[in-house]
């Protein structure tokens, strides 16, 4: 059979079997993709003046069930992540997971760049989101914010933590990122998740997405994705793209696992990306 279907609970995409044979490949060899983002955990803890839901065991959970990283993207009313989160986080990945990655994304204002310094996290991921912004909905306009990222490149450079850069699912986009001195970017795919239910379209978004992760990959760039993200999105976009490095998911995430637990929605999303 030349294509198959690739399933999900809600979107169905035909694709070449040639690629489910290439996805198990790299699914073999790969480490997890997954990195959680806990913001809307924090969401819920801070409904109240009580520390519970516990953003670090939450994220502790998720990690020992296999998730390779924690994303937080704390904004600057920390409406939910707080700067204390992200120094327990850090202290958490650093005592008690070591081998795992904690990625801190934000627009790069001197108080996020104070924090990334004294976080030092493995990955910064700069977005180009105002302070009012609900959420983030967009990639840079590389031509009007040239020197902002360039100023908080090399500082990032300077701590030894990896830059990525919230793009648009343009292929123009990665080439600037490499003229900036990126190491990766973070493909925005809120269009393509807002597609649940029209697979028609979701085809051409996910077309977008795949047209850019390929520019970034050729550009030497590494590839993550991110926004809206679900176990129903997912396996079309990785069997397209299974060269992308990492996907953080935070709102299907914490959705998902109102249902079936952090641990269990690890294993879900980490089936869902063709890892188990
Ligand atoms: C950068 C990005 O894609 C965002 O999804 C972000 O991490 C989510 O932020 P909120 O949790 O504040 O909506
Ligand atoms: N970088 C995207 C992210 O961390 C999570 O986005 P979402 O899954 O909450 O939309």
């Amino acid at each position: 059979m030349l294509f198959g279907t690739i399933f999900s609970e809600r979107q169905h995409i035909a694709v070449p079997s040639w690629l489910q044979i290439k996805l198990l490949v790299y699914a073999m060899t790969a480490v997890s993709r997954l990195s959680v983002n806990v913001n809307a955990v924090a969401v819920l803890r801070n409904r109240r003046d009580l520390p519970w839901p516990s953003v670090t065991d939450l994220a502790a959970i998720a990690l020992e069930a296999g998730a390779k990283g924690i994303t937080v993207h704390p904004r600057p009313d920390e409406r939910h992540i707080r700067k204390t989160d992200v120094h327990d986080l850090s202290e958490l990945i650093g005592d008690r997971f070591p081998n795992k990655e904690l990625c801190l994304e934000g627009y790069p204002s001197a108080d996020f760049l104070d924090l990334v310094d004294q976080a030092r996290p493995d990955q910064v991921l700069f977005v180009p989101d105002d302070p009012n912004q609900s959420t983030s909905d967009h990639g840079w306009q590389f031509d009007q914010d040239t020197s902002l990222l360039e100023h908080a490149i090399a500082k990032a450079k300077d701590w030894a933590v990896t830059v990525s850069l919230f793009c648009d699912p343009d292929p123009s986009a990665p080439d600037h990122a490499v003229r900036l001195g990126a190491e990766r970017i973070e493909i925005y795919t809120g269009p393509y998740g807002a597609c649940f239910d029209d697979p028609a379209r979701a085809e051409k978004e996910l077309a977008k997405v795949v047209a850019t992760a390929e520019a970034a990959r050729a550009a030497g760039l590494g590839v993550n994705a991110g926004h809206d993200l679900t176990v129903a999105n997912i396996p079309a976009l990785i069997v397209s793209a299974p060269f992308i490095r990492e996907m953080s998911i935070g709102h299907g995430f914490t959705a998902d696992a109102l249902i079936h637990g952090f641990a269990g929605s690890v294993v879900r999303f980490r089936r869902a990306l063709g890892e188990i």
